[in-house]
């Protein structure tokens, strides 16, 4: 904080900046929405070389928006540039999947980002910057940014899986006939990918003004162990299909919702769902970037422990992990080939 008792600009990088999603996420992040309406910022927006007459245009939007908060933009093609002093970092950038395909198919491809990228947050960004890797697949490419940027401590990093959690509140609420806001306390489980578990066992809702159980108030587990687990699963291919791009709107709200729990701490007794590297709860192998239900304050999130746990959700869970554990091994030789 300076003298005058305004708060110095934090400096928050965007990879991926003349992309789809940025492009929603960028909006949000300068109004103030994330890092609240006195906090200035620096925004350093980080593409490859071809984009760069995208981002000038970009800059005379952003510019052309007037917010009062956006004190500098720093437009670049240089990982260098784009990580040096940063206290935010969120990675987008990377190739989006199309229709039929899995999240994993752009592993190779996309990891290969994530190397170069770690190799550089490592060398120029604070040892204090908060990250969340969008790019997919989201858990596997921030385990390699992890994995080259020893230096920053392991629970500066996570994935975004805020989306599948916003997803599955929204299933419920539609479900039921409420906001979605009445819904709390869902978890998504293990890898952003069809693998991942979204699990309301322990899930709210309030109708009424009356707080019950998820399961209680719908009244039809088979539909809670089906079609809404299958539903929220796939969403991801269903938008794409739909729009024939990946989702972007709600993937920029999820990120801001991410960053501002993260930043200003969760509400009592709620908890939301983040990719983070394992310490081993619930079994996971310690290490892998897994989701779980988190809480969060000061800035810093712990992990919620002692859910119940049965064989049909230990079965869930053990199979995304699977999944993680093979996309870590391709990834490992995807990057050390090179
Ligand atoms: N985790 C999630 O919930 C979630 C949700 C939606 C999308 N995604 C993923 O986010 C990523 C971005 O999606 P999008 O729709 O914005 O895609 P997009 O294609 O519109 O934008 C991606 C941008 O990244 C840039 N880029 C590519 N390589 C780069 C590099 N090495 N350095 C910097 N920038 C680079 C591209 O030039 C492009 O401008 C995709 O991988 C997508 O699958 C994840
Ligand atoms: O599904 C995708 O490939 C994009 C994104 O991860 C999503 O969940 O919408």
């Amino acid at each position: 904080m300076a003298e005058s008792g305004v708060k110095d600009p934090i400096r928050v990088v965007i990879t991926g900046a003349a992309g789809q999603i940025a492009y929603s996420l960028i909006h949000q992040i300068s109004s103030g929405d994330v890092f609240g309406k006195d906090q200035p910022i620096i925004l350093h927006l980080l593409d490859i070389t071809p984009m760069m007459g995208v981002l000038s245009g970009l800059v005379m939007e952003i510019n052309d928006c007037s917010f009062p908060l956006i004190k500098d933009v720093v437009t670049t093609d240089s990982e260098q540039t784009a990580f040096t002093d940063v206290d935010v970092a969120l990675f987008v950038g990377a190739m989006p999947r199309k229709e039929g395909m899995e999240r994993k198919d752009l592993l190779t491809a996309n990891v290969k980002i994530f190397k170069s990228q770690g190799l550089a947050l490592e060398k120029f960004a604070k040892k204090t910057v908060k990250i969340i890797v969008v790019g997919n697949p989201a858990n596997t490419n921030c385990f390699i940014l992890a994995h080259y940027a020893q230096s920053i401590p392991r629970e500066n990093f996570s994935c975004l899986t805020r989306l599948d959690h916003n997803r599955a509140k929204a299933q419920i609420a539609s479900r039921l006939k409420v906001s979605p806001d009445a819904v709390k306390n869902v978890t998504i489980w293990g890898n952003h990918s069809s693998t991942q578990f979204p699990d309301v066992r322990s899930a709210k809702v309030t109708v009424n003004g009356v707080e019950t159980a998820v399961f209680e108030a719908v009244k039809d587990d088979a539909w809670l162990k089906g079609d809404f687990v299958s539903t929220v699963q796939k969403r991801g291919a269903a938008v794409i299909a739909a729009r024939k791009l990946s989702s972007a709107m709600s993937a920029a709200k999820a990120i801001c919702d991410h960053m501002r729990d993260w930043w200003n701490g969760t509400k009592d007794n709620e908890w939301v769902s983040m990719g983070v590297i394992s310490d081993g709860s619930y079994g996971v192998e310690k290490g892998l970037v897994f989701s779980y239900p988190v809480q969060i304050k000061n800035g810093s999130y712990s992990v919620v422990q002692g859910l119940a746990m049965d064989d049909w959700a230990q079965d869930l869970i053990e199979k995304t992990q699977k999944e993680l554990v093979e996309e870590k091994n391709d990834a490992v030789k995807a990057t050390s080939s090179e």
